[in-house]
């Protein structure tokens, strides 16, 4: 009898005690009802965009709206939040076109009704109009290897174009927990000291002319999952068609194991980057304008220069590849074929970026 008592009470929320448990809660274990879990995820959102004075009052904030789970549950939030707890920002959608057919045309159309179901404005940047090309030229020209390269590089340039044109005093990004622990772990395989010793930073870009800003660094990705499915929030989760089987994939995977044995993996990792100590005889490169289009770039020209002057000369190869030391050439390939949760919620990730 006192066992059966025992097992009821187990079943009620850890947090109230009152209603009951509805899910585990991936982070901590905790098993909890969904009000529950609505007020904790959104609350650690809230304490890490005061913490780390994230935003300040009057600023126009865009959000990098690619129609995916984790940018459509931080436009939910973020409007959410700044209702709630007056913030006073000024926010804007914001989203990329790559220009491949089948995949963000569609995921554009979901930004579309976002747009609409949060009020917020949308703007809309494309490859075509900004390059000349679209990503699906550019797989024609270079195949499918490499072309995440492009991708990756042209999207950092459009989202800061965008941002400029829409006036916006910062860029906030979906990029979550296990997106940070999976950087982190590429960038001690691939000895990239120089993106090791920042790419945990929660804010980038601060001298140049848009930071860009990560509110869900510390937020776990099958919890804003949880999270659009619970709310029933509109987003886009196909696959890109041009992602191909790379690097970053394995590193995905890896961290999904490691986090279904010991769910503080993911968080411990962000721990370990943040507080790595980089010798001071690490060569940093030095931060410079592109000579052709005047971005901020560590080279001569830019990356996104350097690749598109080969695309239009007809040598899509030229900028591929690494350079060590430079910080703008790096493979951003990734893959995600990892469908989380039970049910109907499916997972996708286009393409990985290891600094953005
Ligand atoms: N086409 C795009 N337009 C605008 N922002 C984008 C675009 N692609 C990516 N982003 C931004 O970069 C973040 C990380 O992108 P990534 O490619 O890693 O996809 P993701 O982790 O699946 O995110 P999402 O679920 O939001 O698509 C996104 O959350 C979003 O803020």
């Amino acid at each position: 009898m006192e066992d059966v008592k025992q097992k009821n009470r187990s079943r009620l929320c850890s947090i109230c005690n009152d209603k009951k448990a509805a899910l585990k809660r991936p982070k901590t274990q905790e098993q909890i009802c969904r009000e529950c879990f609505y007020s904790v995820f959104e609350e650690e959102i809230h304490n890490v965009i005061v913490d780390n004075k994230l935003f300040k009052s009057g600023e126009r904030v865009a959000i990098a709206a690619s129609g995916g789970k984790d940018s459509t549950v931080l436009a939910y939030i973020l409007s959410e939040l700044n209702r709630r707890h007056n913030y006073g920002l000024d926010l804007f959608l914001l989203s990329v076109d790559e220009g491949i057919t089948g995949y963000r045309d569609d995921s554009l159309e979901t930004v579309k009704r976002n747009e609409i179901q949060y009020g917020l404005p949308l703007k809309v940047v494309s490859y075509k109009d900004l390059y000349g090309w679209t990503m699906d030229e550019i797989v024609k020209a270079i195949g499918l290897k490499n072309n995440c390269t492009f991708c990756g590089v042209f999207r950092r340039q459009a989202l800061d174009r965008g941002a400029a044109l829409m006036r916006t005093d910062k860029l906030a990004t979906g990029h979550n927990a296990d997106d940070m622990a999976e950087t982190v772990l590429l960038n001690i395989l691939r000895g990239d000291i120089a993106r090791l010793s920042r790419c945990t930073l929660i804010t980038t870009g601060e001298d140049g002319p848009i930071p860009r800003c990560k509110p869900f660094k510390y937020t776990y990705e099958k919890e804003i999952v949880m999270y659009a499915y619970f709310k029933k929030l509109d987003y886009f989760s196909t696959e890109c068609i041009y992602s191909p089987n790379a690097y970053r994939g394995f590193a995905r995977e890896f961290i999904k194991d490691l986090e279904r044995i010991r769910p503080s993996a993911i968080l411990d990792i962000i721990r370990s980057g943040e507080n790595l100590r980089i010798s001071t005889s690490t060569k940093m490169p030095d931060q410079g304008t592109c000579e052709r289009c005047g971005y901020i770039s560590s080279q001569k020209w830019c990356k996104a220069c350097v690749l598109l002057d080969g695309l239009n000369r007809g040598l899509p190869r030229q900028g591929i590849g690494r350079t060590r030391g430079a910080v703008l050439s790096k493979d951003r390939e990734q893959i995600r074929t990892d469908s989380e949760m039970k049910g109907s919620i499916s997972q996708s990730k286009p393409c990985g970026t290891l600094d953005f």
